[in-house]
C-alpha cells in the first residue's frame, strides 16, 4: 500500500488547498446525511404511521421540544421544509464535489503523464540502451490508466469512509451498544475478508505482467509485419495471440469471481447480522422501538457502504503493481537523469569548435560488471572542416565511438577532448547543439516534407528549405510529388521510399547548419546515382563543416580525408583512404577487396 500512499500524497501537493476542501465536502455531505435521516422518525411519526415515543432519542427530543412551540397543524410543513433543504443542499453538495473530484483526478494525471514522459526525455542515453523502449508505451498507456483508476478509487474510498465514520457518530449517539455489536460484526467480516484482498492483489499484478505481454507482443509483431507476412509465421503468432487473450479472460474472470463471492459473503453476513440485530435489541438490551428503527434505518444506510469499502479495496489493490510500475519507471529516469534540464538544454548556444575533436585513451564499457570493452585505447584526432570516417565490420564499435563523440555517452576512462579542453558540463550541451545526426533507420514525422524539415529551423525561407533538399539530391523527387513540399509523409500520406527517406532526413540534417555533421550509415539504401549526388555535396559542405560517416559500403568514403579502422573495439588502422587502401595487408584494403569481389 506504500506505492498508493505516495501518489496520494503526491496527489494532495498537487491539489493543494483544493485536497482538504474536498475532504471537508465529503465530512458535511455525509453529516447532512446523517440528519436527513434523522428527520425521516419524527416525519413518520407526525404522519401517524409510528407513534413512537421519540422523548429518549437524542436530537429528536431537542427537535420536538423546538416544535412544541409552533402551532401543532405546522409541525410537519416545517419538518418537511427542513427535510427538503437538506436533501436539496445534500444534493447541491454532491454535485459540486463530484466535479470537483473529478477535476483533481484528471488535472492530477495530466500531471503523472506530463511529469512520466519528461522524466523519460529528461533521461540520459545509457538508459535507452538499456531500457526496452515498449516499457515506456505500456507505463504510459495502460499502467497509467490503471494508476489513474487506483488514484480515484482510493478517493472512492476515502469518500466512503469519511461518511461511514460521520454515519457511525449518528448512531452511536443513538445507541453505544448495539452500534457496538454491529462494529464488532463489521470488524470480524473485515478480519475474514483479509484473504479476499489478498487474492485481488495476486490477480492484479498477474494483470500488469499479462497487460505487459500483450502491449510489447502486439508492437513488436506490428513492427516485424514483414518478416510475418514472408516468412508465413502467421499461424505461430495466432497461436501466441490466442493463449494471451484467453489467460487474459480467465484473469478478468478469476478476479469478477472475487468480487462475486465477496459480494455474497456480505449479503449473507448482513441478513444474519440483522436476523441478530433485532433478536439482541428486543430481547437483551430492550431498546426503544423508536431508537432501533432509527438504527435500522442508519444501517441499511451504511451496510451497502462496508460493502464498497471492500469491493474499493480489492479493486485499488489489484492496481498496486501498476503503481509500482510506474514508481520504478521515474526511480530509473531519475538515476539516468540528464545533468541538465529540458530548459537549460534548449538555451545552450552551439560550440564553434577552432581546431577539432579528440578521444584520448578512451575506454569504454555497456556494462562496467562485464569483462569486455565496446572500445578501448582510443586514440584519434577530428579535425575540423573535414571528413572522418570510421569502417570496420559489425559490432566493431563504430556506432558506440560515435556516441561518445557526441556525448550521448561518457567513456569510463580516457578523455574526449574538444579544441584541447575536457568534454565536461554544459560543454556537452554546446556540443550537442552544433552537431546533426542522420541515423540509418531516420525517422519522419507523420506530416508534411516542409513540417518535418520546419522542425530543426522554424523560421526557415522557402528557399533554404529548397537549397537543402538540392543538397540531399532530393529537391527532384519531391517536386513531382502531388503535393510537393506539403505532401504528407507515412501513415496519413504517401509512402516513400528507403533512400527517399535517407535524402530527406540529410536535408533536414543540413538545414541546421551544423559545425558538426555525423552520418551513421545514412546514405545505405541510395542507389549508385544518388550516392555519388550525395558524396558531392558532402564534398562541398566539408570545407564549412567537420563530417563524421559510419558506411559500411566504402565508396561512399571515397573522399574522405581521414579513414579510421576498428576492429574488436580497437583502432586497428588509420590514416587517408588512398593511403590505406594502398596497405595491402591492412584490413582496409581487405574490406575493399570483399566489397570489390561481392561487386564483380
Ligand atoms: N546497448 C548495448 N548494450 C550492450 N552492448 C552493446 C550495446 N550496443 C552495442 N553493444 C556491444 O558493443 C559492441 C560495439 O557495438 P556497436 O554498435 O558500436 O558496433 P558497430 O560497429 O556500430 O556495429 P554495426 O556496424 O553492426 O552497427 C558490440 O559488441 C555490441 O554487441
Amino acid at each position: 500500500m506504500k506505492q498508493i500512499w505516495f501518489y496520494i500524497k503526491r496527489l494532495q501537493a498537487f491539489a493543494g488547498k483544493w485536497f482538504y476542501i474536498n475532504l471537508l465536502g465529503m465530512i458535511v455531505i455525509g453529516f447532512l446525511e446523517g440528519i436527513g435521516i434523522y428527520l425521516i422518525i419524527p416525519m413518520l411519526s407526525l404522519i401517524g404511521i409510528f407513534n413512537l415515543n421519540m422523548g429518549s432519542v437524542p436530537l429528536i427530543s431537542w427537535m420536538l421540544e423546538a416544535l412544541n412551540g409552533l402551532p401543532t397543524k405546522l409541525n410537519l410543513p416545517v419538518i418537511l421544509a427542513i427535510y427538503t433543504v437538506l436533501l436539496v443542499g445534500q444534493a447541491l453538495l454532491q454535485r459540486n464535489q463530484t466535479i470537483m473530484n473529478v477535476k483533481i483526478q484528471q488535472g492530477f494525471i495530466r500531471y503523472l503523464r506530463t511529469d512520466t514522459y519528461q522524466s523519460l526525455l529528461q533521461a540520459n542515453w545509457m538508459f535507452f540502451l538499456k531500457k526496452r523502449k515498449t516499457d515506456f508505451n505500456h507505463v504510459l498507456t495502460s499502467e497509467l490508466a490503471r494508476v489513474s483508476q487506483g488514484t480515484s478509487l482510493t478517493l472512492k474510498l476515502a469518500t466512503s469512509l469519511i461518511f461511514t465514520v460521520v454515519q457511525i457518530i449518528f448512531a452511536f449517539w443513538i445507541s453505544v451498544e448495539l452500534t457496538a455489536v454491529v462494529l464488532l460484526s463489521g470488524l470480524i467480516l473485515a478480519v475474514v475478508s483479509r484473504k479476499f484482498i489478498r487474492n485481488a492483489k495476486r490477480l492484479g499484478d498477474r494483470t500488469t505482467e499479462l497487460s505487459q505481454s500483450y502491449f510489447i507482443g502486439i508492437t513488436d509483431h506490428f513492427n516485424g509485419i514483414k518478416d510475418i507476412k514472408s516468412n508465413r509465421l502467421e499461424q505461430s503468432h495466432l497461436t501466441w495471440f490466442r493463449n494471451l487473450c484467453s489467460q487474459m479472460e480467465q484473469n478478468l474472470n478469476r478476479f469478477t469471481r472475487l468480487q462475486s463471492n465477496t459480494q455474497f459473503f456480505y449479503r449473507t453476513a448482513s441478513a444474519l447480522l440483522v436476523v441478530m440485530f433485532v433478536y439482541l435489541s428486543f430481547e437483551v438490551l430492550h431498546v426503544q422501538a423508536g431508537q432501533l428503527m432509527l438504527i435500522v434505518i442508519i444501517f441499511s444506510r451504511l451496510w451497502p457502504r462496508f460493502t464498497d469499502i471492500q469491493s474499493s479495496a480489492e479493486q485499488i489493490v489489484s492496481t498496486i503493481s501498476a503503481f509500482k510500475s510506474l514508481i520504478e519507471l521515474q526511480q530509473d529516469c531519475e538515476e539516468f537523469k540528464e545533468q541538465y534540464s529540458l530548459d537549460i538544454q534548449s538555451n545552450v548556444q552551439p560550440i564553434h569548435m577552432k581546431q577539432g575533436l579528440e578521444c584520448r585513451n578512451l575506454y569504454f564499457r555497456y556494462d562496467s560488471k562485464h569483462s569486455s570493452y565496446a572500445l578501448q585505447h582510443i586514440n584519434v584526432h577530428i579535425p575540423i572542416n573535414s571528413m572522418t570516417a570510421i569502417v570496420g565490420k559489425s559490432g566493431a564499435g563504430k556506432s558506440t565511438l560515435i556516441d561518445i563523440l557526441m556525448g550521448l555517452v561518457q567513456p569510463e576512462q580516457g578523455e574526449v577532448l574538444v579544441d584541447g579542453a575536457k568534454l565536461e558540463g554544459d560543454k556537452i550541451l554546446s556540443l550537442r547543439q552544433s552537431v546533426s545526426y542522420v541515423a540509418q533507420d531516420p525517422f519522419l514525422f507523420n506530416s508534411s516534407i516542409r513540417e518535418n524539415l520546419m522542425l530543426v529551423e522554424p523560421g526557415a525561407s522557402e528557399e533554404q528549405l529548397w537549397e537543402a533538399l538540392k543538397f540531399s539530391a532530393s529537391d527532384e523527387f519531391v517536386r513531382n510529388l502531388p503535393m510537393g513540399l506539403d505532401t504528407i509523409l507515412g501513415d496519413r500520406g504517401i509512402r516513400i521510399s528507403g533512400g527517399e527517406r535517407q535524402r530527406i532526413v540529410l536535408a533536414r540534417a543540413i538545414l541546421r547548419k551544423p559545425s558538426i555533421l555525423v552520418l551513421d550509415e545514412a546514405t545505405s539504401a541510395l542507389d549508385t546515382e544518388n550516392e555519388m549526388k550525395i558524396q558531392l555535396t558532402l564534398d562541398r559542405l566539408k570545407h564549412n563543416m567537420t563530417i563524421i560517416v559510419i558506411a559500411h559500403r566504402l565508396s561512399t568514403i571515397r573522399n574522405a580525408d581521414q579513414v579510421v579502422v576498428l576492429e574488436k573495439g580497437e583502432i586497428i588502422q588509420k590514416g587517408g583512404y588512398q593511403q590505406l587502401s594502398r596497405e595491402s595487408k591492412g584490413t582496409f584494403s581487405q574490406l575493399l577487396s570483399y566489397q570489390a569481389e561481392a561487386k564483380a
